[in-house]
């Protein structure tokens, strides 16, 4: 990007990291109090200045006023929705009441709309761009861990449907994004931890170095250490950014961000998708069952499962199911759950399984009581509570 804006002394240097996509290809911008210049950034990757900004009820409180004054100073005309917190807005009835609500703007095709929020904002915002008018320009300012580390980059839209997680979406890039680590000062720490367990999912999959790095300054990230957390964003999107660039369309090795996910996605499924257990939790018990599943099979050793759980104790991520009032958990419903995912290939389950910390593999070949037996592990631990 050109004409940087200056750099106070006690900020960060910004990193800049780039998804290679051809003629799609884009920057993820990390770094300190960047939202105060969104416009002038914005003013480098965009033709119009008319934006449509989407955002949820507590980012809108907290942050819409300091990027609406940052758009304002850089001459930016702007509308702003507001939608409620919670994967309820990823649905049909918010997509299509928010395509009407843009379309009586009447804007213009190459027009930009602006996610600023987390995952829920970021999925829905992106799915609305790859669809409205065929496609509209769209920029991401993620504003939890989890959006900054993953759901901002690499261009997977969508909503969810009462059948399964993300099973309406597209593959669509955003012409820019920006990761302002600063932003991540008023999230809650459940929030934080959620968005760790992606930032561990990186270092679990594919990166043995990160994972040490993890274990020494993981508390710093989630303290709120600015250049722990720059660094641990910093190294995630690189992972991220480098995956897409071989495999956007998840033919191959995109199919491994899916580590802990197969899981994952039927936890949330069967709490129906409520405030109860979010994504990055899913994901964080996901990944502990999946190494579970990788080492019944002998793939990892009950030493590196004990080493990871052992960083999820001192990070403070759940290992256990949470107790949910009215709520049962049975292997069989969690298992019903799996079948509906989308990345069921004739019949059969997929799974992300682990040959060692930093090395993970996609595989089909699970049999179904192995399934069973790692979920009803898992029921049994969490009612010893
Ligand atoms: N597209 C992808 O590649 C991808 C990757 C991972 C996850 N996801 C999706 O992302 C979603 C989860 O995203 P998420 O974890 O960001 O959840 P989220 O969008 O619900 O945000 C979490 C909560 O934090 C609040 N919040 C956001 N920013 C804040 C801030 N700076 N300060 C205070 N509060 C703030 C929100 O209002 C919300 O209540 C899921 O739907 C998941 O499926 C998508
Ligand atoms: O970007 C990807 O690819 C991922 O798989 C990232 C995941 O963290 C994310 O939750 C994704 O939405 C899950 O994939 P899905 O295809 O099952 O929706
Ligand atoms: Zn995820």
């Amino acid at each position: 990007m050109q004409n940087r804006p200056q750099e106070a002394a006690q900020t960060p240097p910004e990193r800049i990291v780039r998804v290679e996509l051809g003629d799609r290809s884009y920057d993820i911008v990390v770094g300190a109090n960047l939202l105060e210049t969104a416009g002038v950034r914005l003013e480098q990757v965009l033709k119009r200045k008319r934006v449509t900004i989407i955002t949820d009820e507590t980012v809108a409180r907290l942050h819409l006023e300091t990027l609406q004054h940052s758009l304002d100073q850089s001459g930016f005309e702007h509308t702003a929705f507001i939608v409620k917190p919670g994967e309820g807005s990823k649905s049909l009835e918010s997509y299509g009441a928010l395509m009407n609500d843009i379309l009586a703007t009447n804007p213009a095709r190459d027009e930009c709309l602006i996610a600023l929020g987390g995952g829920i904002v970021g999925d829905l915002t992106g799915f609305i761009a790859a669809t409205l008018k065929r496609g509209m320009n769209f920029v991401q300012i993620p504003t939890t861990l989890l959006s900054q580390v993953d759901s901002s980059v690499g261009g997977k839209t969508g909503i969810n449907s009462p059948y399964g997680k993300n099973l309406i979406g597209a593959f669509y890039q955003p012409k820019l994004v920006l990761a302002d680590i600063s932003l991540l000062a008023t999230l809650p720490a459940r929030e934080i931890r959620a968005g760790y367990a992606e930032v561990l999912k990186y270092a679990l999959l594919g990166d043995f170095s990160f994972f040490e790095w993890l274990e020494k300054h993981g508390s710093a990230v989630m303290d709120g250490d600015l250049e722990a957390r720059i660094h641990a964003v910093e190294t995630s999107v690189r992972a991220k950014a480098d995956i897409v660039a071989q495999d956007e369309r998840e033919s191959g090795v995109r199919a491994l961000l899916n580590l802990g996910h197969t899981f994952g996605h039927a936890l949330e499924a069967e709490v129906k998708y409520g405030p109860e257990l979010v994504h990055g939790e899913g994901v964080a018990l996901g990944m502990l069952m999946a190494m579970e599943l990788s080492a019944r099979s002998g793939a990892i050793t009950t030493q590196d499962c004990e080493r990871v759980a052992s960083h999820y104790r001192a990070t403070g991520l759940l290992t256990d199911l949470p107790a949910i009032e009215g709520l049962t958990w049975e292997a069989r419903n969690l298992l019903s759950h799996m079948y509906q995912d989308k990345k069921v290939d004739q019949g059969n389950l997929t799974f992300i399984v682990l040959q060692a910390i930093g090395n993970a593999i996609r595989t089909q070949n699970v049999q179904e009581q192995e399934v069973l037996a790692v979920l009803d592990h898992f029921i049994q631990q969490s009612g010893k509570e």
